[in-house]
């Protein structure tokens, strides 16, 4: 091979390289590159460690039952899957119905909105984000609001990530991230005009406990909106593929247990809420939530060779493969809880904090 051959060939091979990995690669518009993939506060050695942990909880099922255990083992799956949800999907971290002629990134923006619109939201109002991520509802709600957003996660990498992207966005003065709890929050009784939940309350190890925080800390008169993961009355819990297909979420989403449709509004009331609004929002006419989840299965496994060659080559660390596996796998079962109508992620709920607190 002559010189210029040679040149070519190698020309050719770096930018089918850069293609692959940088172009084809979907960080570029959303802030995480493959190369930067972590373990989030995990050390890079410690990856594969915490993924076996992770594991653990399910082969000890008893485990994730008790209670107290949950908010770590949920902060794990945070550290381990925070960087690829950012490069894989985006910096909001759930799902929204297909818009026809809109893009991913508008159907998203779009079911963001909506929740804001439905809790009334005023320019200036202070309103709550339980379980924020790395803030990509939070920054789409303040832009449409103009409220200020103060969002809580119990991952602080994530709070990190969020404050970065609120400072990238000129948002910060708008956007406040806060590590805790959202069982046991860190703000006074009655200081927030308006509160949301998106797909982050399905962590908790009992609902009940969790809108009971949302509640004490809403303004009597104030509306709090959740999209909750639930399964449907399509559900059948004798049927094996329904209980395979629910485990398997349950399994790579860091679940401790999916409620039924039904658990979500008895909880609300339990705590003292008045129900406004219950719709799922995955139902006709809605598009499916799902098909963006299916589109993606080639990038996933392009994803899956750039991830295994990052890790061969220690750029990404240990343990990242088996992470990227696990979501891969969890993609399908979401896609199959989809088509058979078994599991919706959105299933909204509005409820109102009375004027007078009735709740004792
Ligand atoms: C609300 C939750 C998270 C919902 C979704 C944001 C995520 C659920 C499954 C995730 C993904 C699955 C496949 C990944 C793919 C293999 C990888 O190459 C790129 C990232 C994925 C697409 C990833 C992205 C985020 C999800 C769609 C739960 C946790 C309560
Ligand atoms: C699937 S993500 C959704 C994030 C965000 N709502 C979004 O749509 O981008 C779930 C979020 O809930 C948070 N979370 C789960 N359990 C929590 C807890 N006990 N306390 C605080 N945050 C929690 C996670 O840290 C994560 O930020």
């Amino acid at each position: 091979m002559d010189t210029l051959s040679l040149f070519c060939t190698g020309a050719l091979l770096a930018g089918g390289l850069y293609w692959f990995v940088c172009v084809l690669g979907p960080a570029e518009r959303k802030g995480k590159r493959a190369t930067d993939l972590s373990g989030g506060s995990i050390s890079a050695e410690k990856v594969q460690d915490s993924y076996d942990k992770y594991w653990s909880f399910f082969r000890r099922p008893k485990e994730i039952e008790t209670a107290e255990k949950v908010p770590d083992f949920v902060d794990t799956f945070y550290n381990l899957v925070t960087d690829i949800y950012e490069w894989g999907w985006g910096q909001s971290f759930h799902f929204s119905p297909a818009i026809p002629g809109k893009s991913d990134r508008d159907a998203t923006r779009l079911h963001e909105e909506m929740a804001v619109d439905l809790i009334e939201v005023k320019s200036g109002d202070k309103i709550l984000d339980v379980g924020c991520g790395v803030g990509g509802p939070m920054r789409a709600i303040a832009s449409h609001s103009r409220a200020n957003v103060v969002g809580i996660t119990i991952n602080e990498y994530q709070v990190n990530r969020a404050k970065l992207h609120n400072k990238k966005a000129g948002l910060d003065s708008l956007c406040d991230v806060v590590c805790g709890n959202f069982l046991k929050m860190p703000f006074p009784s009655n200081s927030f005009d308006g509160a949301y939940s998106i797909e982050a309350t399905c962590h908790a190890p009992n609902l009940e406990e969790v809108y009971a925080e949302i509640f004490r800390v809403l303004k009597p008169g104030a509306l709090y909106v959740s999209y909750e993961w639930v399964t449907t009355e399509k559900f059948v819990a004798e049927n094996a593929e329904h209980v395979e297909i629910i485990q398997g979420i349950e399994r790579g989403d860091a679940l401790p247990g999916l409620r039924t449709y039904a658990d979500i509004a008895e909880a609300a009331k339990k705590v003292g809420f008045e129900v406004v609004k219950e719709r799922d929002l995955a139902q006709p006419p809605s598009h499916p939530w799902w098909t963006r989840l299916k589109m993606g299965r080639i990038a996933y496994w392009r994803n899956h060779i750039v991830v295994t060659v990052l890790s061969a080559l220690g750029i990404a660390p240990k343990g990242t493969v088996d992470v990227h596996e696990m979501l891969f796998k969890t993609a399908d079962f979401l896609t199959r809880g989809g088509d058979s109508g078994i599991f919706s992620p959105m299933h909204m709920i509005l409820c109102r904090k009375p004027k007078e607190d009735n709740s004792n």
